[in-house]
């Protein structure tokens, strides 16, 4: 112990020494300039290197940051001896950290590497875009130079991989939206997030088994597609049109989704963007392992009849979709747009939107699904619907006798087995033309849950009150049970008013054209 002191006590001399001799030998301009100098020596001399990995790169977060944080928390929780202990407002998960300027030794593939996590005060800012935090984080990771090649090959994807998968399975998936409008948090980001915990599943989902396991395959297929998407030059993406009336279970679907492949959900409110390079950047901001949803996208913006508003309105607001895009800088490509404002400020067009689901930015990132919901299919341009853009178009339609056996089960425990053979049959004969939503007859089993017997009696009296009254209105049950009432009436609806020459969209992109060539001429 003796000797410890010893030999600390002639190094804290030495230091001194060189201190002085700093002092005495430079003047004070050229101190800096020879403390960089010493630096310089000193690290060819020493046999380490150290990399900087800061949690701000410039003006976004840094991926690699967040990703270090968690894969040290996994080894952290059993060796630390002061930890910093974090909780997400209702997350059900504790984070441990690295205390501030602390440090931990791992190691990766027989290589021992140190890495520090260091916390400075941020220096007063004069004039910033956005505010930034006041502390300045990040880690420094220090290694044998002989073992440079190691991390740059190989211990970084390591940890990028194993960040992922901590976040999967320790974290709660997440719910973001973009309701703070356009706004960046003080990390620069758009979205604001809570834990996920939809309990919606495919199991619990009330639909035809056939069509479950069809979506369910599919999303399967998606999830494992890496090598196929690559090999086809495809963008590792999939679109999915949820459209159906009300309570037909198209957010319980989106839920299930979420539930079934583990992936965080973006809810985008498309009121709060108001401009197709805000979309942009919103779309920039996701991760991969999302599924991106526009929910009742026929409300959310009016897409489709935007030049037959704009025409109507006559004088400078009949500017056409094609003249408004040019004045917004936007195009086809559905850039700029920041001009915009004909629609009360919102400037988003449908081909902006049409970019963020289809073109080169919706690559930025991999592995991401695109729902949209609404009830009016009718509605929605068919520009929006052509095939390779919303790759599956999923029918949610009125509670079936296969989707009815489920919630019986769900909510009564009633296997098919329990019912007697004259309810069962009662039961079957009168859903399909009651046409009532699996909520409504969610609604009906919860209200009598105590009482199975009671449910069922309630619900076959509802179902056949309904079915009678739909006769009565000349709506009588129909023998091709797979096609009811809502599905036809949309689908004569988007006959009509789909014109065979093509959609607005694609008009537009005509006149665009003919515009042009009148340009050059
Ligand atoms: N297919 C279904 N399976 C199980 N539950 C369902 C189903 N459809 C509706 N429900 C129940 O009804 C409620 C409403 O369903 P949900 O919000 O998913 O309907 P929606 O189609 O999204 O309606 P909207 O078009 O109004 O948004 C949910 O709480 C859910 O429990
Ligand atoms: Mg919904």
């Amino acid at each position: 112990m003796k000797e410890y002191w010893t030999s600390l006590a002639s190094l804290l001399g030495v230091l001194a020494f060189f201190q002085s001799l700093l002092h005495v030998l430079f003047p004070p301009e050229l101190r800096f300039a020879a403390l960089k100098l010493f630096n310089r020596i000193f690290s060819t001399f020493s046999s380490y290197c150290y990399f900087d990995i800061t949690e701000i790169d410039g003006v976004n977060t840094n991926e690699l940051y967040n990703a270090v944080q968690l894969y040290l928390s996994s080894s952290l929780s059993i060796s630390g001896s002061r930890l910093s202990l974090t909780r997400a407002l209702n997350s059900s998960a504790i984070t441990f950290g690295l205390t501030n300027n602390d440090s931990i030794f791992d190691t990766f593939n027989g290589v021992t590497v140190h890495w520090e996590h260091v916390v400075t005060q941020r220096q007063a800012q004069t004039f910033s875009w956005r505010p930034l935090p006041e502390e300045k984080r990040g880690f420094t990771l220090r290694i044998k130079k002989k073992d440079k090649s190691l991390v740059l090959d190989s211990y970084l994807d390591y940890i990028m991989e194993k960040a992922n998968d901590i976040r999967r399975r320790n974290q709660d998936r997440l719910l973001y939206t973009n309701s703070r409008g356009g706004s960046l948090d003080s990390r620069g980001h758009p979205w604001e997030s809570v834990p996920f915990k939809h309990p919606s599943t495919f199991e619990t989902l009330a639909l035809d088994p056939l069509k479950k396991e069809e979506i369910m395959e599919d999303l399967k297929d998606f999830a494992n597609g890496q090598g196929f998407y690559q090999k086809t030059g495809r963008a590792w993406k999939r679109g999915y049109l949820l459209y159906g009336p009300p309570g037909t279970g198209k957010s319980s679907m989106i839920a299930a989704m979420a539930n079934f492949l583990g992936y965080d959900i973006y809810d985008l409110e498309l009121t709060e963007v108001h401009t197709n390079s805000e979309l942009r950047k919103l779309l920039m901001k996701t991760i991969s392992k999302s599924i991106i949803v526009i929910e009742d996208i026929d409300c959310s913006i009016n897409l489709s009849n935007r030049k037959k508003i704009n025409n109507n309105n006559g004088g400078s607001m009949g500017r056409s979709y094609y003249e408004s895009e040019l004045r917004s800088g936007g195009g086809g490509a559905g850039g700029g747009g920041a001009g915009g404002g004909e629609d009360g400020g919102n400037s988003i067009t449908l081909s902006g939107l049409l970019n963020f689901t289809d073109g080169l930015w919706s690559c930025c990132g991999s592995e991401r699904i695109f729902v949209f919901t609404t009830n009016h299919i009718e509605k929605l341009d068919p520009a929006l619907l052509r095939s390779g853009r919303m790759d599956m178009h999923i029918y949610m339609s009125y509670c079936s006798f296969p989707a009815l056996k489920i919630l019986l089960k769900n909510y009564l425990g009633v296997e098919e087995s329990d019912l007697e053979d004259g309810v069962l049959k009662e039961l079957e004969q009168v859903i399909d033309g009651a046409e009532m939503t699996p909520a409504d007859v969610s609604e009906v089993l919860i209200k009598n849950r105590r009482d199975k017997n009671r449910a069922v009696r309630e619900l076959v009296g509802i179902l056949k009150e309904k079915a009678e009254r739909k006769v009565k209105n000349g709506n009588g049950i129909r023998e091709n049970n797979n096609l009811n009432d809502f599905e036809e009436e949309e689908q004569e609806k988007r006959a009509l008013e789909s014109p065979k020459e093509g959609s607005d969209y694609e008009q537009e992109n005509c006149k665009k054209g003919e515009d042009d060539e009148e340009k050059i001429k």
